[in-house]
């Protein structure tokens, strides 16, 4: 007698957290932490801090589980995305609609009831620019897709400033800006690698529209935009020398990868351009907040 063993794959809570792109939203809370930080000269309320970024937090989640439903039949294609929750058939989709209303109303009645109503709407544009803007429509569209679709990424340390601020200001703008001018190099540098994938899923990103070439060219230039946006804190007098400093070698860095992949001899190049991304974004912050308590504050309090 032969015994058959149907293996039912049940999902766990790991497969609900990875709808959520955990490693993503963190650094996007990193950079709203930071923009709150930035926006007063000396603590945030404890209570700003914690439930601002667990409101932003949760309504970034939300988009995110949306990205996964929306995306399942393309995910499934793609050797990147292949073993994601929804993809798999781990997590159904009636679920995930469900994880994802509770993950966006409680965000978004959390920064209703303790933050502002500001935040709360911008959050609220951030979500549907990123899960429906960009996901059911741009990214499909035209390969310009996260070069528009930034806007939605590029919000969380304007999110943190006007949580603290209640109002929009030219600073915490500077700061989206920058985002918005990193994503580029950021998703193409992973596009050129990853360029078989999204041929197989027929999404029109760059490379597959216009060529690697071409989108190396444009990795470049954007690089160079980014690096004359990151000194505009210094240029407004909104952080000190220790950032333009911090700004200059973490750009050049940038600019090294970037020729590294136009010079195309190295491989690795694609991948390493992508990862020191993730490193330039996480130390720019840093060293904004290093800059505006040690350097920018006493100056200012003088
Ligand atoms: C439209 C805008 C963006 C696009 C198209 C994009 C695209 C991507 C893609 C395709 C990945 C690979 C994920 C994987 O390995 O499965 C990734 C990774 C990542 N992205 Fe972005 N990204 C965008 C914006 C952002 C923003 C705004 C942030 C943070 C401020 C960010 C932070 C990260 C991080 C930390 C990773 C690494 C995740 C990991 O190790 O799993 N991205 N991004
Ligand atoms: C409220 C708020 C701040 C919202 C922002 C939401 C958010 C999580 C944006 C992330 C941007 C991102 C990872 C895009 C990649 O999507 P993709 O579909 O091109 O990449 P994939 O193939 O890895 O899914």
């Amino acid at each position: 007698m032969s015994v058959q063993v149907v293996s039912v794959q049940r999902a766990g809570w790991r497969d609900y957290y990875e709808l959520t792109k955990p490693r993503v939203v963190m650094l996007m809370i990193l950079t709203s932490v930071i923009g709150m930080l930035l926006a007063v000269p000396g603590m945030v309320p404890l209570d700003t801090l914690l439930l601002g970024n667990i409101g932003i937090a949760l309504c970034a989640g939300s988009a995110a589980t949306v990205n996964h439903l929306v995306d399942r039949h393309i995910d499934i294609k793609m050797a990147r995305t292949t073993n994601r929750p929804i993809a798999r058939g781990r997590v159904e989709p009636h679920k995930a609609v469900l994880f994802s209303l509770v993950l966006g109303v409680t965000g978004m009645g959390i920064l209703l009831a303790f933050i502002n109503a500001l935040t709360a709407w911008l959050t609220l544009f951030s979500l549907l620019g990123y899960a429906v803007v960009y996901t059911m429509f741009l990214k499909r569209a035209t390969p310009q897709n996260i070069v528009i679709g930034g806007l939605a990424g590029a919000a969380p340390p304007l999110l943190g400033w006007t949580a603290v601020t209640g109002d929009l200001h030219g600073h915490g703008l500077l700061l989206a800006l920058i985002i918005f001018a990193w994503t580029p190099p950021h998703f193409w540098a992973l596009a050129v690698h990853r360029r078989d994938d999204y041929a197989k899923a027929e999404i029109p990103m760059l490379p597959i529209t216009h060529g690697v070439q071409y989108t190396k060219v444009h990795i470049l230039l954007y690089t160079f935009i980014l690096f004359a946006v990151s000194l505009l804190p210094f240029a407004t007098a909104m952080l000190g020398w220790l950032y333009l400093l911090g700004a200059v070698v973490l750009g050049l860095g940038f600019v090294y990868w970037a020729i590294e992949m136009l010079r195309d001899r190295n491989p690795a190049a694609g991948m390493e351009t992508f990862k020191y991304s993730i490193v330039y974004l996480m130390a720019l912050f840093c060293i904004m907040l290093l800059d505006h308590y040690l350097i920018a504050l006493p100056t200012s309090g003088a």
